[in-house]
């Protein structure tokens, strides 16, 4: 549990001179606010200048205006570190969630982890920092308060410190309670999150097949689901906030009726009282904030839980490893392999063949059969159950695995490509503006690939945006540009998985030659179940 509070502590060493401005601030603020009840004992003991534009007057006034801009100064302060620690956590979230082994993608779903991200890093920014701004600034006020009552009258004082042990045992009652209640409710709510998302983006599925009334009932079963959960956790704070009114009030008349009796007995001022009474209100409301304040945090705790596990589990940096400079013959050594999320179902069962060096290896076997399942063990997207895969005489370990990813290209069944345009989607590093020579290689893959006439009758040319996933080209348009996406990279070595299977007969035939010119040499993989590849292949391998 120290360690959980500990570690969201830990986002805000990055700034902690921020951290320390803003505290600042804070405790100017919370000693001005300290005053006030002084000054109410004072005019009300009849102390006060009778003018009304009395210097010390004036002076109240400066004080107040300078307090006022200081409390809006600290609010600024807050809510300005809260932005910059959040977005440092978004980021490195990010990062983490980028290097993620294929295995953990096909167990979440994508609208689930946004959602995570966007909700729970909100939740954090707001307990980190204005609400833990309010908090350290209601513990001053409180320490503050039962100082200046102490001094005002013993007595009270010592009635109202009874009371603290029952305060403080309620509240680790209660937020318990609270902690593991918003863990459950982030969930529920990522859950909504992705049935949503599945609706939305399967709309035409939906028309098609007049889902609608099964579709909006999964999203409303999911809704339920978080509502129920969101009403626990709102009913466990109300409780807590009930209870902490209840004390605050009983301790309120209980003060007035002793300290009205001392008054009788002329052992306290009518000012004294009224000024205790205040000070009595202005650690209670702050004893309020702290406790709300509590809740809040155990709440951020249980609900950013997740967070923290994907964050701390930060892998090897992919794009900061060497290349390496050749590829020698790969061998699949006794490999088999179940999906992890399938464990039961092997795919691969003691698999031995070898991908030779600069020839054109083609795997061909019935669908299902695990023939893409080889690629992407080859691309290190998982891990072999059991045997190894060597190149040379090395057996991949994970770096190098890395250091193949970044000599090889793929070009997918089914093509992957961002919500950019085509220009940013072929050449991401150029973020939009690549130079004359980048440009000219980016033409001739295109060239190379038959997409670039295509592209030419695109409204906006290299820079028409391809829409979600590419979904505003057409099947054979994606599949050239794949093709053309792989040229660039200049790879070692090139798999090619059912690469032309949306293309029509002609552009077919002229890809393929002109890929078997560009790609002699070098090492070749086709995944195909076509005549002609197979025909032509160097070295076959059939599952
Ligand atoms: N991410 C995944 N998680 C779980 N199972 C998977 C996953 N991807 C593929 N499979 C399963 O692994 C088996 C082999 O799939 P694979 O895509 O390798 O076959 P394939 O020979 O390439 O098929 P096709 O010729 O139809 O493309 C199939 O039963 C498939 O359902």
């Amino acid at each position: 549990m120290y360690q959980a509070h500990k570690q969201r502590l830990s986002l805000l060493s990055p700034y902690q001179k921020d951290t320390f401005v803003a505290l600042l601030i804070m405790v100017i603020t919370a000693a001005a606010q300290l005053t006030l009840p002084e000054i109410a004992n004072y005019y009300i003991d009849g102390h006060a200048p009778t003018t009304l534009l009395d210097p010390f007057h004036l002076w109240i006034m400066a004080f107040i205006m300078i307090f006022a801009l200081l409390s809006a100064l600290r609010f600024y302060l807050f809510e300005s570190l809260g932005i910059k620690v959040i977005t440092r956590f978004r980021t490195s979230l990010h990062k983490a969630l980028l290097n993620k082994p294929s295995s953990y993608f096909d167990e979440i779903n994508a609208a689930e982890l946004t959602s995570r991200i966007n909700a729970d890093t909100h939740m954090l920014k707001d307990v980190l920092t204005t609400s833990a701004a309010l908090f350290l600034r209601s513990a001053l006020i409180v320490c503050g308060c039962i100082i200046m009552m102490l001094s005002i009258s013993y007595l009270l004082s010592a009635v109202l410190l009874l009371l603290i042990p029952i305060f403080v045992y309620a509240t680790k009652l209660l937020t318990n309670k609270i902690e593991s209640l918003a863990e459950y409710e982030q969930d529920a709510l990522a859950k909504t999150n992705k049935v949503a998302f599945d609706n939305l983006n399967c709309h035409t599925l939906i028309k098609l097949y007049n889902w609608f009334d099964s579709s909006q009932h999964r999203y409303e079963g999911a809704n339920k689901t978080y509502m129920s959960y969101a009403y626990k956790t709102i009913y466990s704070i109300s409780t807590f906030q009930g209870f902490f009114n209840l004390l605050i009030y009983s301790c309120l008349i209980s003060m007035l009726i002793l300290g009205s009796h001392q008054i009788a007995k002329g052992q306290l001022s009518i000012g004294e009282l009224t000024s205790f009474v205040l000070y009595l209100g202005m650690a209670f409301t702050s004893l309020n904030t702290l406790s709300g304040f509590w809740a809040e945090w155990c709440q951020s705790i249980g609900a950013t839980k997740y967070l923290f596990e994907l964050e701390s589990m930060q892998p090897r940096n992919a794009s900061a490893q060497p290349r390496i400079i050749s590829i020698e013959d790969i061998q699949f050594k006794d490999v088999s392999f179940a999906y992890p999320n399938k464990a039961q179902q092997t795919v691969l069962f003691e698999l031995n063949c070898k991908i030779k060096k600069g020839q054109k290896n083609v795997i061909a076997g019935p669908s299902g059969s695990g023939k893409s399942t080889i690629a992407k063990l080859l691309l290190g997207y998982y891990s072999p159950t059991s045997g190894k895969i060597l190149v040379g005489d090395n057996v991949l370990d994970e770096q190098g695995f890395i250091n193949l990813r970044q000599q090889t290209a793929y070009v997918e069944q089914e093509p992957l490509f961002m919500s950019l345009s085509i220009l940013d989607n072929l050449l991401p590093e150029a973020m939009g503006t690549p130079s004359e020579q980048q440009m000219q290689k980016v033409v001739q893959a295109c060239k190379q690939a038959n997409a670039h006439d295509f592209i030419m009758t695109l409204p906006d040319g290299y820079n028409t945006h391809m829409g979600d996933r590419g979904n505003l080209l057409s099947g054979g348009q994606k599949q050239r540009l794949a093709i053309a996406r792989a040229l660039l990279k200049e790879p070692e070595m090139v798999i090619l998985d059912e690469f032309t299977s949306a293309l029509d007969a002609a552009n077919r035939q002229g890809i393929e030659d002109a890929l078997n010119n560009l790609l002699k040499n070098k090492t070749v993989l086709v995944i195909s179940h076509q005549q002609s590849h197979i025909e032509h292949a160097d070295n076959l391998i059939t599952l």
